[in-house]
C-alpha cells in the first residue's frame, strides 16, 4: 500500500497519538504461495438467553439459537518468506481464522489450501501444567515427532530461546501467561516448520527474548517458511511482521505492509477508544476502499503441491 494512498485515504495519525517508527526488519525474498484462503466463512450456531419475540417456545423458557459470523468471506494468498500479522478488535475472528488454517475447524464455506501441515502455537497448546517447563519441552518436542536423540540435541536451543532462566525447572502452572507463551513459541519454532501459526504468544517478554524470537522467525522465513501471528498489539505486528491483515467483525478490512496496516488499525482503535465513532466508521470505510485481494490459482505455481486443510474440500 503506497504511502500516498494512506495519506489520501485520510489515514494519517492524529495529533496526540504516539507514533511508532517502523523497524528495519530482516529482508527475506518473498517466494511461492504456501497458504491460499478462498472465500472463507465460519459461522457458529450458539444458544442465547436473550428473550425471543414472545412465541410459545420463548414463553416455555426454550433458549433460541443465533448465528455468529466469526469469519466472513475472507480471501488471501500467503507466500514463503512472509510473516503475516492478523490484527483486529476482540471477537474480530483472528483466532478462528488461524484455527481453520491449522485444520482444527471446518469452515462453513470456502477453502484453505496449503503446501504443508501448519504448526499451530495456540494459547492453549496442550502442555502439562503440573510438570516443569523443561519436562514440557521434552514432551512438546516428542509430540512434534522428534526422536529422543533429536529431543536431547534440541533442548538447549529451546531453553535458550524461551529465556526463562531457572524458572525452566519450575512447574508450568506457576508461569505467567507470557512465560508460558514464550515456552510454547520456543518449542514450536524449534521444528522450523514451513508454516507456523502463532496466537497471541509474543506480546510479552523482555527485549532480549523478543530479539531472539524475531531472529528465529526470520530463520524460518529464510528457509522458505510462512508465519502467521495473531495479536491485539499492533506494535508487536509492526515489529515482527512483514505484512498484516486487519479483520473487523470477521471481514477483511485491509491487507498490506505490516507497518501501514497496523498503523491504520491503531488509529481506528484509538478513535474508538476516544468515542469518535463517526471518525472510526470513516476510517473503516477508507481502509476497505483500499483493500486489494491477493489471488492465485494452484496451477499458476509449478513446483508446489497444495493440500486441502479440510476433508470436505478434497
Ligand atoms: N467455538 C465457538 N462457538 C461459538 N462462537 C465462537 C466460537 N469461537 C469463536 N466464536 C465467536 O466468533 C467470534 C470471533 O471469535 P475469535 O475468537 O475468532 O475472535 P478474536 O479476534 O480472536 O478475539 P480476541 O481478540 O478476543 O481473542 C466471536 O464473536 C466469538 O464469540
Amino acid at each position: 500500500m503506497p504511502e500516498e494512498a494512506l495519506a489520501s485515504g485520510g489515514l494519517d495519525l492524529p495529533e496526540g497519538m504516539p507514533e511508532e517508527t517502523p523497524k528495519k526488519g530482516i529482508i527475506v525474498p518473498i517466494g511461492e504461495p504456501t497458504v491460499m484462503v478462498r472465500n472463507l466463512s465460519v459461522h457458529y450456531r450458539v444458544p442465547t438467553s436473550e428473550r425471543g419475540t414472545g412465541g410459545l417456545k420463548s414463553r416455555l423458557g426454550w433458549s433460541r439459537n443465533v448465528t455468529v459470523k466469526a469469519v466472513r468471506n475472507v480471501t488471501f494468498v500467503a507466500r514463503s518468506g512472509e510473516s503475516i500479522g492478523v490484527v483486529g478488535h476482540n471477537g474480530s475472528g483472528k483466532s478462528t481464522l488461524l484455527r481453520v488454517i491449522a485444520g482444527l475447524e471446518t469452515p462453513t464455506r470456502g477453502t484453505v489450501l496449503a503446501t504443508a501441515t501448519p504448526s499451530f502455537l495456540g494459547v492453549n497448546a496442550a502442555l502439562m501444567p503440573e510438570m516443569s517447563g523443561l519436562a514440557n519441552v521434552r514432551l512438546g518436542l516428542l509430540a512434534m515427532g522428534k526422536t529422543p536423540r533429536e529431543v536431547r540435541e534440541a533442548i538447549p536451543d529451546v531453553v535458550e530461546l524461551a529465556g526463562l532462566g531457572d524458572s525452566i525447572h519450575l512447574p508450568m502452572k506457576t508461569y505467567s501467561s507470557g512465560m508460558g507463551a514464550r515456552l510454547r513459541f520456543a518449542i514450536a519454532a524449534s521444528a522450523r516448520p514451513e508454516i507456523l501459526l502463532i496466537d497471541e504468544a509474543l506480546a510479552t517478554g523482555d527485549a532480549a527474548t523478543k530479539e531472539r524470537s524475531e531472529a528465529r522467525m526470520a530463520e524460518i522465513r529464510r528457509e522458505a517458511g510462512t508465519i502467521f501471528l495473531v495479536s491485539h498489539a499492533a506494535q508487536t505486528i509492526e515489529e515482527m511482521c512483514t505484512r498484516a491483515i486487519w479483520l473487523h467483525k470477521g471481514e477483511m478490512v485491509l491487507d498490506g505492509p505490516a507497518y501501514e496496516t497496523a498503523r491504520a488499525y491503531r488509529w481506528w482503535a484509538w478513535n474508538v477508544s476516544k468515542g469518535e465513532h463517526e471518525k472510526a466508521e470513516k476510517l473503516l470505510h477508507d481502509a476497505r476502499a483500499q483493500l486489494r485481494l491477493t489471488h492465485v490459482a494452484p496451477h499458476d505455481s509449478t513446483s508446489k503441491r497444495y493440500i486441502s486443510r479440510h476433508r470436505r474440500n478434497l
